[in-house]
Formats: structure tokens, sequence, C-alpha cells
């Protein structure tokens, strides 16, 4: 059945706190444009396993997580609820699967309408980042336990960032308007986690076209917070994207001996 071994587990919550219960949803409804023509892009395989796979086991191997939320191509559900059945995951996840929308923010919160009760914190976590470390998704949990709205990873940015004003016409040159001091940015990633009642608030309040949760957040006026990020929690949005992603699967597997 199972096409590997399952991962590695991450440490149980401190002893003596109350049990919070932690949810992902996992919006994985998005074609995969960029990635160029062929299955939805969560479908599409990497080492050998759909890349959306890879992602409900990095939300999984979190011992916080007990529930995942896939938000699935509104015509593949049957077929991804199948893949998942197929595929071996902790016993203590629970597994549910919904169809999504046309954007992703339409995708989470379709994803949040079918989370039952007694969650309190959840993760939003994209299909395209198969690869996020648990430390990273447990570091997130982690910060919304102790008492943050909404938080972020999120890493510095390599390359120096400049505001452009759009071409006069497709192919003309963009004239630059600013350089934003690059140390003060950051890129964020995913998982993103919340204090579920806030995150329900942003999806019901928020309108704006925004592009990521923390963000629809922020428009509430509450504050967001980071932790430290991780380079391999990158998102596979283009095709090289996908072969640093066959790299790095290969490196794990080569170092954990199989
Ligand atoms: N209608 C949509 C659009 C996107 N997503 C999800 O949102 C995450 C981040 O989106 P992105 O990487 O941009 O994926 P796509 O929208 O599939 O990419 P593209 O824009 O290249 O088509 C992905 O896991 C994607 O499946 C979604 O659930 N529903
Ligand atoms: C949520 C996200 O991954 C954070 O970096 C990102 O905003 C998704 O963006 P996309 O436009 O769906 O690629």
């Amino acid at each position: 059945m199972s096409d590997d071994p399952l991962p590695p587990s991450s440490p149980t919550p401190a002893p003596g706190r109350p049990t919070v219960r932690t949810a992902a949803v996992i919006p994985a409804a998005g074609r995969g444009v960029r990635l160029g023509p062929g299955a939805p892009k969560a479908l599409r395989a990497l080492g050998g396993t759909p890349m959306l796979v890879h992602a409900v086991r990095a939300m999984a191997d979190s011992r916080a997580v007990s529930l995942v939320v896939v938000v699935a191509p509104p015509d593949d559900a049957g077929e991804v609820k199948s893949l998942l059945d197929a595929h071996a995951l902790p016993e203590r996840t629970d597994v549910l699967v919904v169809p999504g929308g046309d954007s992703r923010q339409e995708s989470v919160k379709r994803g949040l309408d079918a989370l039952p009760e007694g969650y309190d914190i959840v993760l939003v976590h994209d299909a395209a980042r198969p690869l996020v470390p648990v430390d990273t998704v447990d570091a997130v949990v982690e910060a919304v336990r102790d008492g943050a709205a909404a938080v972020v990873p999120a890493l510095p940015l390599a390359d120096t960032v400049k505001q452009v004003e759009p071409a006069a016409a497709p192919g003309e040159p963009e004239p630059v308007v600013a350089t934003p001091d690059r140390s003060r940015l950051r890129a964020v990633q995913t998982p993103q986690g919340f204090d579920r009642a806030t995150l329900v608030r942003a999806h019901e309040t928020v309108t704006d076209d925004v592009t990521d949760d923390a963000g629809m957040v922020e428009r509430l006026g509450l504050a967001v917070v980071t932790v430290p990020g991780h380079e391999e929690a990158f998102k596979v949005t283009r095709p090289l994207d996908l072969v640093l992603a066959e790299a790095v699967l290969a490196r794990r597997r080569l170092n954990d001996g199989f």
C-alpha cells in the first residue's frame, strides 16, 4: 500500500499544557498553470509520489496536527480521496477531502467551512510546498499556542527588490520607482498558523483579492508575527522548482538510507 515509510514524528506538546487541537487546511485545487501543461499541480509526481501526499505527510508529521482538510481540484475530489486512502499516514491523523473554488482564497474558505468543532488552531498550508520540514510546522503551532493570532514562516530575501510602474506595453521596459530597504522585507511561506476564530473572521470579512491568509488578518488590523522559515519550504511554481524539489527529496532519501 505504502510507497515509502512514514516520516519521523515531531515531539509531543510540552507537559502540563492544556490540549489545544490543531487542524491543517491544505489548498490543493490550483491548476499549476506556471508549471506547464499536465495534471493539476498537486497531483503531479515528486519522487514517484503525488505532491499532495508529500504535503499531507508534512502536516501529519507534526504530532500537533490531528486533522488534515484537503481542498481538492473540484473535478478530482473523488480521485484525491482514493489517492490519500492508498498512501500511508499516521493513524492519529484524520483526513477530509472537500472540493475547492476558483481562487486560493475561496478554496481555503471551503476548507474552513468543512472544519468540525473542536479545533482551535488552524494551519493553512499550500499543497505546492510539499517539502516543508516538521520543525517549521511545529514552530508555527508553538507560536500560536503561545498567544499569537496569526503566524507566518518567513525568510530574508536574497535579491534586491525594485518597485516598478507597469510597462506601457508588453515587452516595453518598466520604469523603476523605488528600491525598498531589503533588510525589512521577508518572503513568507506556509504553513501559516491562526487562532481559528481570527482566521474565520478574516475569511468572512475580507473580500479583496489577497495572496495569503495572514494578509487577510492584517486587513482586520490585527497583528501577524513571523517565525523562521526554511529554504526547503519553497513553493513549487515553475518547472525549475520541480527539479529542485526532486533533488531535495533525493538527498533526504539518501540521508535517511532508503
Ligand atoms: N483555485 C485555487 C488556486 C490555488 N489553490 C492552491 O493554492 C496553493 C498556492 O497556489 P499556487 O502555487 O499559485 O498554485 P496554482 O494556482 O496551482 O498555480 P498557478 O498560478 O501557476 O496556476 C496551491 O497549493 C494551489 O493548489 C487552490 O487551492 N485553489
Ligand atoms: C500563500 C503563499 O504561498 C505565501 O507565500 C503565496 O502567497 C501563494 O501565492 P500564489 O499566488 O498562490 O502563488
